[in-house]
């Protein structure tokens, strides 16, 4: 078992990654593949599940073949003394590397529908951030369903998570209804779409008589035990209820979703299944762990105890703070979530999510032309002192928690001749970390704790002025980890804990090291007129979609 490995999926929103994770938590190897993203109208994102599925599987299979090409530790120790060019005589070359488990980690919330016999999508992925359904959740509201909603799901009424997008596909593809009410179709996030198809018997690449034995050796999974989401996961729909666990006929009822098109319901550290014969070179694996990107996340940094929280810097930024056994209802505007099931013990968190973070960045990159890659906002932002006074309220598609402002705007203030594109850069840099310091700062009023640390990664956390700002503006430790790969970590670690790889959770907690920790360097009122600033900026940024 100690030289055998446990590959990491990780599907995100512009890209699929695989990483194989050797029993220290390192890195063996890496590979990612971007794919496309599709935007029909002004608002709406979608994916094509064939693509979801395809740049999954490449990467996968491109891991997995980095893995065999390259030597063990073991074989490399023993060609080192020359045992191995002795013992195989065909030198450093090794078969297919030793995989124990399979973990999936994914975008959450996105909503697929696929026909249950042939596996065929009938419409593409609605991505998280489409905002079709806005105008329903707006009716919702109006007919007063958001109380209920929020007591159950933990969730606030809003187009970003699954429920509305499920139904607006059920209405929209000629016949979907009617099929899905018979049971004829399958309605899955994206780890419920991974499992699908990694078990899907038959592939064509499956030789067929490693097919037959393989077949006859696990059995080929019924569609109904292959049709499975986890607790983390079902918690994104609006259709979960996270105080008994399960799917709620009342909130069906008002999403008008028939129960025949959900999956099973499973915790996030189990066999789920094993990959399909002849998918992956060697025997199937198991499958054995299953969570939501940002669940996994907090699993990954080892925000193992009440009170712990991290935020990843992507994209958005999503802030979680565990709050161990009891979910924590907010009068903050923020979510209540499963955060994982392990066996019969299920830990709750509370969760901030910010729409536009690297995004902004991003932004200045191809929309201003203010730089020319992403890391190159630092340099830019450091040769100010500060912003000279411009506040950016990054809210390019609305303010998420804990605003939850579809209308509101990107706003740009404070701008005086004397304004430089470093000036901007800096208040970019101190607009994403303000929109952080809102969630904690609702977090601890809502939880009633004060962490004296925030755990950070995802691909902005890179910027050493960024997290500088960010412990600054919080009056907190920021603790980088080495590892910045987290969310596949914890998809890891909930795999491997699943198959006995990792013994326990006190196992894995030591392979969690710092690579950097910032402390907050500015006076406190320098940060306290900084918040103020930016909280009459937010004022102004609201709304502004809504016209006059
Ligand atoms: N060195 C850096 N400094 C600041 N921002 C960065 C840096 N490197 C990447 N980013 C930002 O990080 C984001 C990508 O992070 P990533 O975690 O890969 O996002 P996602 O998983 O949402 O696709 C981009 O939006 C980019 O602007
Ligand atoms: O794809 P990511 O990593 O930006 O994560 C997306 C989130 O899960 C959406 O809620």
């Amino acid at each position: 078992m100690s030289d055998s490995l446990i590959l990491a999926l990780d599907q995100g929103t512009t890209s699929s990654r695989a990483i194989l994770f050797d029993r220290c938590g390192a890195i063996r190897h890496m590979a990612q593949r971007d794919f496309r993203q599709i935007f029909p109208q002004p608002g709406w994102v979608e994916h094509d599940p064939r693509d979801i599925w395809e740049s999954q599987l490449a990467a996968a299979r491109a891991v997995i073949a980095e893995a065999a090409d390259a030597p063990t530790p073991a074989a490399a120790r023993a060609a080192t003394s020359g045992e191995l060019a002795r013992a195989t005589g065909k030198g450093l070359t090794a078969e297919a590397p030793k995989i124990a488990a399979v973990g999936i980690t994914n975008q959450r919330e996105t909503t697929l529908v696929w026909d249950r016999r042939t596996g065929e999508p009938i419409y593409n992925a609605i991505v998280w951030q489409d905002r079709r359904t806005a105008e329903y959740c707006d009716a919702l509201r109006a007919a007063g369903h958001a109380a209920m909603i929020r007591e159950k799901t933990g969730l606030v009424l809003d187009a970003y998570f699954s429920a509305t997008k499920l139904r607006w596909i059920l209405d929209s593809v000629p016949g979907a209804r009617a099929r899905a009410e018979a049971g004829e179709l399958c309605f899955g996030t994206v780890d419920t779409w991974l499992l699908w198809k990694l078990t899907e018997p038959q592939h064509p690449s499956a030789g067929a008589a490693v097919l037959s034995v393989e077949a006859r050796k696990h059995g080929a999974p019924a569609a109904a035990t292959r049709f499975i989401t986890d607790v983390s996961n079902a918690s994104r729909t609006l259709l979960f209820n996270i105080h008994t666990l399960d799917w709620d006929e009342e909130l069906l009822a008002l999403f008008s979703i028939p129960r025949a098109c959900l999956p099973g319901l499973r915790g996030n550290s189990e066999v789920y299944g094993h990959t399909a014969a002849g998918l992956f070179p060697g025997p199937p694996i198991p499958i054995a762990g299953m969570a939501g990107d940002q669940h996994a996340a907090l699993f990954g940094q080892m925000c193992l105890r009440p009170g712990m929280m991290k935020n990843t810097y992507g994209t958005g930024c999503f802030l979680m703070m565990n709050t161990g056994g009891v979910p924590v209802t907010s009068r903050n505007q923020l979510l209540t979530t499963v955060a994982w099931r392990l066996g019969s013990e299920v830990t709750y968190a509370l969760e901030g999510s910010v729409f536009v973070a690297g995004a902004a960045i991003q932004w200045l990159r191809d929309g201003l032309r203010l730089i020319e890659s992403a890391p190159e906002v630092n340099a830019l932002a450091a040769s100010v002192e500060d912003s000279g006074g411009v506040v950016f309220v990054p809210a390019l598609t609305g303010l998420g928690a804990p605003h939850w402002d579809g209308h509101a705007r990107g706003t740009l203030l404070g701008l005086t001749r004397g304004t430089s594109a470093a000036h901007i850069a800096r208040a970019t840099l101190e607009g994403i970390a303000c929109q952080v310091c809102d969630i904690v700062r609702a977090m601890q009023a809502d939880a009633g704790t004060v962490c004296a640390e925030l755990r950070v990664d995802g691909g902005a956390s890179a910027s050493d002025l960024l997290m500088q700002i960010q412990s600054d503006l919080l009056g907190l430790k920021i603790l980088r980890p080495q590892t910045r790969e987290t969310t596949a970590f914890g998809a890891a670690y909930l795999a491997g804990l699943a198959v006995g790889h990792w013994s326990s959770v006190s196992e894995i907690q030591t392979q969690w090291h710092i690579d950097r920790e910032f402390s907050p360097q500015l006076p406190r009122e320098a940060a306290a007129r900084l918040t103020q600033t930016w909280a009459r900026a937010v004022d102004r940024a609201k709304a502004w979609a809504a016209g006059a």
